[in-house]
């Protein structure tokens, strides 16, 4: 099987040591966080500071193994394609948070909207281009039948999705 190897270009701190009290998605979040670019990539930040959000692309360090169905956070009542979700259990263990830029600050960028664990290993920074990544017309799968109250807030805990993978 083919494999690809990244390098880890900075850390993400936040202020969330625990995952089932990581809030679900960076919309639902007010936390702040710090991104800490790693020596040598500093220099690739500039012109960040004209931009209002960015994308964090990162390692989930913390998971073990994946399925390839999973019981969303944000609906617990049945499990669903790995692809079709954004849980972190998945074959390549990549997540991706849109968050709001504070400050560039040298070798470091602040940001508000941290949906991660603390120490969470960066792979990628890109920002967010209203001319490419806005959709006026969308659908959203199984998440367009969810009331936002629902989907704002955890419908069972990972460890709650520990005990249920392993009575399976
Ligand atoms: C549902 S994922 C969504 C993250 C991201 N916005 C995405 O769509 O890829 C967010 C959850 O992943 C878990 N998590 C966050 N950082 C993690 C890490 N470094 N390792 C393992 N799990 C992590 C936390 O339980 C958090 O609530």
């Amino acid at each position: 099987m083919e494999t690809a190897t990244y390098r880890i270009i900075g850390t993400i701190r936040s202020p969330f040591t625990d995952g089932d009290t990581t809030p679900i998605q960076s919309i639902f979040s007010e936390a702040e966080g710090t991104i800490e670019v790693a020596p040598g990539y500093a220099d690739g930040l500039e012109g960040l500071d004209g931009f209002s959000h960015i994308y964090l692309l990162y390692h989930f360090h913390r998971v073990n193994g994946f399925s390839l169905r999973q019981r969303p956070f944000a609906d617990g009542s049945r499990e669903r394609g790995i692809f079709a979700i954004r849980h972190c259990n998945r074959p390549n263990p990549i997540g991706i948070s849109l968050v709001e830029v504070i400050a560039v600050e040298g070798s470091t960028v602040r940001v508000r909207g941290i949906d991660v664990l603390d120490g969470t290993p960066l792979l990628d920074i890109k920002p967010y281009v209203r001319q490419f990544d806005h959709r006026d017309e969308v659908r959203s799968g199984w998440v367009d039948a969810r009331r936002i109250a629902e989907v704002k807030v955890r419908s069972f805990s990972p460890k709650d999705l520990r005990e249920y993978e392993e009575s399976a």
